[in-house]
Protein backbone atom coordinates (compact mmCIF):
# COMPACT_ATOMS: atom_id res chain seq x y z
CA UNK A 1 0.00 0.00 0.00
CA UNK A 2 3.01 2.04 0.16
CA UNK A 3 2.78 2.95 -2.92
CA UNK A 4 -0.27 4.74 -2.58
CA UNK A 5 -0.41 8.23 -4.38
CA UNK A 6 -1.47 9.54 -0.49
CA UNK A 7 1.70 8.48 0.96
CA UNK A 8 4.14 10.43 -1.20
CA UNK A 9 6.06 13.00 1.20
CA UNK A 10 5.25 16.55 0.74
CA UNK A 11 7.71 19.24 0.83
CA UNK A 12 8.68 20.63 4.06
CA UNK A 13 7.81 24.78 3.96
CA UNK A 14 10.75 27.40 3.40
CA UNK A 15 12.80 27.78 6.46
CA UNK A 16 15.38 30.43 4.94
CA UNK A 17 12.07 32.19 4.05
CA UNK A 18 10.73 31.72 7.60
CA UNK A 19 13.47 33.07 9.48
CA UNK A 20 13.76 35.95 7.26
CA UNK A 21 10.09 36.90 7.58
CA UNK A 22 10.29 36.21 11.37
CA UNK A 23 13.18 38.64 11.24
CA UNK A 24 11.08 41.03 9.17
CA UNK A 25 8.50 40.84 11.95
CA UNK A 26 11.14 42.11 14.93
CA UNK A 27 11.80 45.12 12.03
CA UNK A 28 8.34 46.37 11.83
CA UNK A 29 6.86 49.55 13.42
CA UNK A 30 5.02 48.00 16.38
CA UNK A 31 5.94 46.20 19.81
CA UNK A 32 7.62 42.64 18.87
CA UNK A 33 4.83 40.43 19.20
CA UNK A 34 1.86 42.93 19.21
CA UNK A 35 -0.03 41.52 16.33
CA UNK A 36 -0.32 38.18 17.51
CA UNK A 37 -1.57 35.68 15.80
CA UNK A 38 -1.35 38.05 12.69
CA UNK A 39 2.20 37.62 12.87
CA UNK A 40 2.22 33.51 12.64
CA UNK A 41 -0.30 33.47 10.01
CA UNK A 42 1.98 36.02 7.84
CA UNK A 43 5.31 34.08 8.75
CA UNK A 44 3.37 30.77 7.54
CA UNK A 45 2.11 32.50 4.35
CA UNK A 46 5.22 33.16 3.78
CA UNK A 47 7.26 29.90 4.91
CA UNK A 48 4.87 28.22 2.38
CA UNK A 49 5.23 30.40 -0.53
CA UNK A 50 8.55 30.90 -0.77
CA UNK A 51 8.61 34.89 -0.27
CA UNK A 52 9.19 37.23 2.36
CA UNK A 53 6.51 39.22 0.53
CA UNK A 54 3.63 36.43 1.04
CA UNK A 55 -0.13 37.20 -0.38
CA UNK A 56 -3.16 35.60 -0.56
CA UNK A 57 -4.84 37.09 -3.59
CA UNK A 58 -6.52 33.75 -5.66
CA UNK A 59 -8.57 31.78 -3.10
CA UNK A 60 -10.12 28.78 -4.70
CA UNK A 61 -13.20 26.56 -3.01
CA UNK A 62 -14.16 23.15 -3.53
CA UNK A 63 -17.26 21.86 -1.65
CA UNK A 64 -17.60 18.53 -1.49
CA UNK A 65 -21.32 17.15 -1.27
CA UNK A 66 -22.34 13.27 -0.91
CA UNK A 67 -25.16 11.44 1.19
CA UNK A 68 -24.84 8.94 4.37
CA UNK A 69 -26.57 5.91 4.38
CA UNK A 70 -26.30 6.32 8.07
CA UNK A 71 -28.66 8.98 7.46
CA UNK A 72 -31.54 6.20 8.11
CA UNK A 73 -30.80 5.99 11.55
CA UNK A 74 -32.61 9.49 12.56
CA UNK A 75 -29.18 10.74 13.38
CA UNK A 76 -29.96 14.32 12.03
CA UNK A 77 -32.41 17.05 12.31
CA UNK A 78 -32.95 17.16 8.77
CA UNK A 79 -34.10 14.92 5.90
CA UNK A 80 -31.80 13.66 3.61
CA UNK A 81 -33.39 15.51 1.00
CA UNK A 82 -31.34 18.42 2.07
CA UNK A 83 -27.95 17.41 0.84
CA UNK A 84 -29.16 17.68 -3.00
CA UNK A 85 -31.12 20.83 -2.51
CA UNK A 86 -28.34 22.34 -1.51
CA UNK A 87 -25.90 21.71 -4.00
CA UNK A 88 -28.44 23.77 -6.66
CA UNK A 89 -28.61 26.35 -3.94
CA UNK A 90 -24.45 26.37 -3.47
CA UNK A 91 -24.85 26.48 -7.51
CA UNK A 92 -27.77 29.06 -7.84
CA UNK A 93 -25.50 31.61 -5.67
CA UNK A 94 -28.32 31.81 -2.40
CA UNK A 95 -26.15 29.31 0.26
CA UNK A 96 -23.41 30.95 2.58
CA UNK A 97 -20.71 30.29 1.03
CA UNK A 98 -21.99 31.37 -2.40
CA UNK A 99 -22.62 34.81 -0.22
CA UNK A 100 -18.79 34.61 1.13
CA UNK A 101 -17.24 33.25 -2.06
CA UNK A 102 -18.45 36.38 -4.35
CA UNK A 103 -17.61 38.70 -0.98
CA UNK A 104 -13.85 36.85 -1.20
CA UNK A 105 -13.66 37.10 -4.47
CA UNK A 106 -12.86 33.43 -4.37
CA UNK A 107 -13.59 30.88 -7.16
CA UNK A 108 -16.42 28.15 -5.66
CA UNK A 109 -16.58 25.00 -7.03
CA UNK A 110 -19.10 22.47 -6.57
CA UNK A 111 -18.61 18.39 -6.48
CA UNK A 112 -21.58 16.55 -6.21
CA UNK A 113 -20.30 12.86 -5.33
CA UNK A 114 -23.60 11.23 -4.79
CA UNK A 115 -26.81 12.43 -3.08
CA UNK A 116 -30.26 10.38 -2.80
CA UNK A 117 -32.08 12.98 -3.95
CA UNK A 118 -30.33 14.15 -7.15
CA UNK A 119 -30.61 17.20 -8.59
CA UNK A 120 -29.23 16.35 -12.04
CA UNK A 121 -27.16 18.48 -14.38
CA UNK A 122 -27.16 21.80 -13.04
CA UNK A 123 -25.11 24.40 -14.23
CA UNK A 124 -22.05 24.93 -12.14
CA UNK A 125 -21.95 21.66 -10.33
CA UNK A 126 -18.94 19.32 -11.19
CA UNK A 127 -20.80 15.84 -11.33
CA UNK A 128 -18.68 13.15 -9.87
CA UNK A 129 -21.30 10.39 -8.78
CA UNK A 130 -20.29 7.52 -6.62
CA UNK A 131 -23.29 6.18 -5.57
CA UNK A 132 -26.38 7.90 -4.44
CA UNK A 133 -24.97 7.30 -0.78
CA UNK A 134 -22.38 5.45 1.81
CA UNK A 135 -24.13 2.27 2.84
CA UNK A 136 -24.85 2.52 6.44
CA UNK A 137 -21.76 1.90 8.43
CA UNK A 138 -23.90 0.00 11.10
CA UNK A 139 -24.43 -2.84 8.98
CA UNK A 140 -21.73 -2.62 6.63
CA UNK A 141 -18.61 -1.02 5.31
CA UNK A 142 -19.78 2.54 4.28
CA UNK A 143 -17.68 2.45 1.10
CA UNK A 144 -16.52 -0.42 -0.91
CA UNK A 145 -12.37 0.18 -1.67
CA UNK A 146 -13.14 1.12 -5.29
CA UNK A 147 -15.23 4.46 -3.98
CA UNK A 148 -12.85 5.21 -1.48
CA UNK A 149 -10.14 5.66 -3.99
CA UNK A 150 -12.74 7.31 -6.43
CA UNK A 151 -13.60 9.45 -3.74
CA UNK A 152 -9.81 9.96 -2.52
CA UNK A 153 -8.94 10.85 -6.37
CA UNK A 154 -12.20 13.43 -6.80
CA UNK A 155 -10.58 15.29 -4.18
CA UNK A 156 -7.12 15.51 -5.28
CA UNK A 157 -8.75 16.45 -8.99
CA UNK A 158 -10.12 19.36 -7.34
CA UNK A 159 -6.91 20.39 -5.94
CA UNK A 160 -4.60 20.06 -9.09
CA UNK A 161 -7.62 22.33 -11.27
CA UNK A 162 -7.15 24.57 -8.13
CA UNK A 163 -3.38 24.63 -8.94
CA UNK A 164 -3.96 24.93 -12.17
CA UNK A 165 -5.62 28.03 -11.80
CA UNK A 166 -2.82 29.61 -9.71
CA UNK A 167 -4.73 29.38 -6.52
CA UNK A 168 -2.83 31.00 -3.44
CA UNK A 169 -5.24 29.22 -0.74
CA UNK A 170 -7.11 26.00 -1.06
CA UNK A 171 -10.03 25.55 0.90
CA UNK A 172 -12.46 22.81 1.35
CA UNK A 173 -15.91 22.56 2.16
CA UNK A 174 -18.63 19.75 3.02
CA UNK A 175 -22.33 19.18 2.18
CA UNK A 176 -23.94 15.73 3.73
CA UNK A 177 -27.20 15.39 6.03
CA UNK A 178 -25.57 12.85 8.67
CA UNK A 179 -22.18 13.21 8.16
CA UNK A 180 -21.20 14.53 11.65
CA UNK A 181 -22.25 11.01 12.31
CA UNK A 182 -19.91 9.55 10.55
CA UNK A 183 -17.25 12.55 11.45
CA UNK A 184 -17.95 11.63 15.15
CA UNK A 185 -17.46 7.97 14.57
CA UNK A 186 -14.09 8.28 12.01
CA UNK A 187 -12.89 10.31 15.07
CA UNK A 188 -13.53 8.02 17.68
CA UNK A 189 -12.00 5.47 15.74
CA UNK A 190 -8.56 7.11 15.08
CA UNK A 191 -8.37 9.09 18.11
CA UNK A 192 -9.41 6.40 20.56
CA UNK A 193 -12.21 8.36 21.66
CA UNK A 194 -15.98 7.15 23.08
CA UNK A 195 -18.45 8.22 21.51
CA UNK A 196 -19.51 9.93 24.48
CA UNK A 197 -16.82 12.48 24.38
CA UNK A 198 -17.19 13.51 20.95
CA UNK A 199 -20.98 13.32 19.39
CA UNK A 200 -22.64 16.67 19.38
CA UNK A 201 -25.86 17.90 18.27
CA UNK A 202 -25.08 18.12 14.30
CA UNK A 203 -27.85 20.35 12.57
CA UNK A 204 -29.63 20.69 16.04
CA UNK A 205 -30.85 17.34 17.89
CA UNK A 206 -32.67 17.62 20.79
CA UNK A 207 -31.20 15.26 22.86
CA UNK A 208 -33.19 12.38 22.77
CA UNK A 209 -31.42 12.24 18.71
CA UNK A 210 -28.23 12.85 20.76
CA UNK A 211 -28.71 9.88 22.32
CA UNK A 212 -29.76 7.89 19.47
CA UNK A 213 -26.61 9.13 17.80
CA UNK A 214 -24.17 8.10 20.51
CA UNK A 215 -26.22 4.61 20.61
CA UNK A 216 -25.39 4.60 16.30
CA UNK A 217 -21.72 5.53 16.97
CA UNK A 218 -21.08 2.98 19.33
CA UNK A 219 -22.82 0.18 17.27
CA UNK A 220 -20.61 1.27 13.98
CA UNK A 221 -17.40 1.10 16.55
CA UNK A 222 -18.24 -2.09 17.94
CA UNK A 223 -18.78 -3.66 14.26
CA UNK A 224 -15.57 -2.14 12.77
CA UNK A 225 -13.21 -2.54 15.95
CA UNK A 226 -11.25 -4.79 13.76
CA UNK A 227 -10.53 -2.22 11.17
CA UNK A 228 -6.82 -0.96 12.54
CA UNK A 229 -5.12 1.25 10.28
CA UNK A 230 -6.46 4.41 9.09
CA UNK A 231 -6.86 4.00 5.24
CA UNK A 232 -9.44 1.00 6.42
CA UNK A 233 -10.86 3.56 8.72
CA UNK A 234 -11.76 6.29 6.34
CA UNK A 235 -13.67 3.28 4.14
CA UNK A 236 -15.75 1.71 6.73
CA UNK A 237 -16.98 4.74 8.82
CA UNK A 238 -16.20 7.93 5.97
CA UNK A 239 -18.06 9.66 3.22
CA UNK A 240 -17.23 10.02 -0.47
CA UNK A 241 -17.15 14.15 0.33
CA UNK A 242 -14.85 13.18 3.68
CA UNK A 243 -12.54 10.88 1.95
CA UNK A 244 -12.41 13.36 -1.06
CA UNK A 245 -11.46 16.16 1.42
CA UNK A 246 -8.46 13.76 2.79
CA UNK A 247 -7.37 13.21 -0.60
CA UNK A 248 -7.67 17.04 -1.59
CA UNK A 249 -5.85 18.39 1.42
CA UNK A 250 -2.25 15.49 1.03
CA UNK A 251 -2.43 16.85 -2.85
CA UNK A 252 -2.54 20.51 -2.21
CA UNK A 253 0.41 19.48 -0.04
CA UNK A 254 1.99 17.65 -1.94
CA UNK A 255 1.80 20.48 -4.62
CA UNK A 256 2.89 22.99 -1.69
CA UNK A 257 -0.72 24.36 -2.19
CA UNK A 258 -2.00 25.88 1.92
CA UNK A 259 -4.64 24.70 3.37
CA UNK A 260 -7.09 26.08 5.16
CA UNK A 261 -9.68 23.59 7.59
CA UNK A 262 -12.92 24.51 8.25
CA UNK A 263 -14.65 23.13 10.69
CA UNK A 264 -15.37 19.50 12.67
CA UNK A 265 -16.23 17.29 9.34
CA UNK A 266 -13.67 18.77 7.74
CA UNK A 267 -10.85 18.71 10.38
CA UNK A 268 -11.89 14.98 10.86
CA UNK A 269 -11.11 14.32 6.73
CA UNK A 270 -7.66 16.35 7.90
CA UNK A 271 -7.54 14.49 10.97
CA UNK A 272 -7.26 11.12 8.47
CA UNK A 273 -5.05 13.17 6.19
CA UNK A 274 -2.10 13.16 8.58
CA UNK A 275 -2.60 9.90 9.94
CA UNK A 276 -2.21 8.96 6.24
CA UNK A 277 0.55 11.19 5.39
CA UNK A 278 2.12 12.77 8.28
CA UNK A 279 3.74 15.60 5.73
CA UNK A 280 0.82 17.24 5.06
CA UNK A 281 0.47 18.34 8.75
CA UNK A 282 2.81 21.39 7.61
CA UNK A 283 0.53 22.60 4.80
CA UNK A 284 -2.72 23.32 6.99
CA UNK A 285 -4.02 25.94 8.71
CA UNK A 286 -7.01 25.92 10.65
CA UNK A 287 -9.96 28.29 10.31
CA UNK A 288 -12.16 27.94 13.11
CA UNK A 289 -13.33 25.93 16.00
CA UNK A 290 -17.36 25.13 15.53
CA UNK A 291 -19.45 24.84 18.32
CA UNK A 292 -20.23 20.81 17.11
CA UNK A 293 -19.11 19.39 20.71
CA UNK A 294 -16.20 16.73 19.39
CA UNK A 295 -13.86 19.95 17.55
CA UNK A 296 -12.18 20.87 19.74
CA UNK A 297 -11.16 17.63 20.74
CA UNK A 298 -10.04 16.83 17.51
CA UNK A 299 -8.50 20.18 17.05
CA UNK A 300 -6.45 19.19 19.54
CA UNK A 301 -5.16 15.89 18.50
CA UNK A 302 -3.85 18.17 15.62
CA UNK A 303 -2.13 20.40 17.64
CA UNK A 304 -4.25 23.14 15.63
CA UNK A 305 -4.91 26.10 17.20
CA UNK A 306 -8.21 27.58 14.83
CA UNK A 307 -8.11 31.76 14.17
CA UNK A 308 -11.93 32.18 15.34
CA UNK A 309 -14.28 30.72 17.70
CA UNK A 310 -17.51 32.51 16.54
CA UNK A 311 -19.99 29.92 17.34
CA UNK A 312 -20.49 29.13 13.78
CA UNK A 313 -21.90 25.51 12.50
CA UNK A 314 -22.77 25.86 9.35
CA UNK A 315 -20.00 23.66 7.21
CA UNK A 316 -19.91 24.13 3.42
CA UNK A 317 -16.15 25.63 4.13
CA UNK A 318 -17.99 29.12 6.00
CA UNK A 319 -15.59 29.07 8.66
CA UNK A 320 -13.01 29.17 6.42
CA UNK A 321 -14.07 31.61 4.19
CA UNK A 322 -14.94 33.68 6.75
CA UNK A 323 -11.07 33.71 8.08
CA UNK A 324 -9.70 34.53 4.80
CA UNK A 325 -9.36 38.65 5.34
CA UNK A 326 -7.65 37.49 8.49
CA UNK A 327 -5.04 35.90 6.25
CA UNK A 328 -5.19 38.85 3.55
CA UNK A 329 -4.45 41.46 6.23
CA UNK A 330 -1.88 39.48 7.91
CA UNK A 331 0.35 39.35 4.67
CA UNK A 332 -0.46 42.76 4.08
CA UNK A 333 0.73 44.37 6.89
CA UNK A 334 3.74 42.16 6.86
CA UNK A 335 4.04 43.38 3.23
CA UNK A 336 3.27 47.03 3.75
CA UNK A 337 4.53 48.25 7.34
CA UNK A 338 7.48 50.18 7.81
CA UNK A 339 10.36 49.17 9.64
CA UNK A 340 11.70 51.16 12.63
CA UNK A 341 14.49 52.46 10.28
CA UNK A 342 12.68 53.44 7.29
CA UNK A 343 9.88 55.38 9.52
CA UNK A 344 12.39 56.82 11.92
CA UNK A 345 10.86 55.69 14.75
CA UNK A 346 12.91 54.39 17.82
CA UNK A 347 13.20 50.78 18.75
CA UNK A 348 12.92 49.69 22.70
O1 LIG B 1 -18.58 22.36 10.05
C1 LIG B 1 -19.06 22.05 11.14
O2 LIG B 1 -18.45 22.16 12.19
C2 LIG B 1 -20.48 21.51 11.16
C3 LIG B 1 -21.07 21.18 12.35
C4 LIG B 1 -22.38 20.71 12.34
C5 LIG B 1 -23.05 20.53 11.14
N1 LIG B 1 -22.45 20.83 9.97
C6 LIG B 1 -23.18 20.65 8.68
O3 LIG B 1 -24.41 20.00 8.90
C7 LIG B 1 -24.53 18.82 8.13
C8 LIG B 1 -24.33 17.61 9.01
O4 LIG B 1 -25.13 17.65 10.18
P1 LIG B 1 -25.93 16.35 10.60
O5 LIG B 1 -26.70 16.76 11.82
O6 LIG B 1 -26.88 16.04 9.45
O7 LIG B 1 -24.95 15.28 10.83
C9 LIG B 1 -23.46 18.87 7.08
O8 LIG B 1 -24.01 19.33 5.88
C10 LIG B 1 -22.42 19.84 7.65
O9 LIG B 1 -21.93 20.69 6.65
C11 LIG B 1 -21.19 21.34 9.96
C1 LIG C 1 -30.06 23.94 5.35
C2 LIG C 1 -28.68 23.33 5.60
C3 LIG C 1 -27.55 23.92 5.03
C4 LIG C 1 -26.28 23.34 5.26
N1 LIG C 1 -25.06 23.66 4.84
C5 LIG C 1 -24.21 22.78 5.32
N2 LIG C 1 -24.87 21.89 6.03
C6 LIG C 1 -26.17 22.19 6.03
C7 LIG C 1 -27.28 21.59 6.60
C8 LIG C 1 -28.54 22.17 6.40
C9 LIG C 1 -29.75 21.52 7.03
Amino acid sequence: MNEAWWCRPCDAPDIDVERIALARQGMLTKPPGSLGALEDLAVWCAARQGTDRPGIERVWISVFAADHGVAAEGVSAFPQAVTGEMVRNFATGGAAIAVLARQLGARLDVVNLGTVNDPGEVPGVHRATIAPATANFCDAAAMTPVQLRTAMQAGADRAALALDHDADLFIGGEMGIGNTTSATALACALLDESPDALVGAGTGLDSAGMARKRDVVQRALDRHADARDPLERLRRLGGFEIAALTGAYIAAAQSRMPVLVDGFITTVAALAAVRLNASAREWLCFAHRSNERGHARVLDALQAQPLLDLRMRLGEASGAAVAVPLLRLACALHREMATFEQAGVTRA
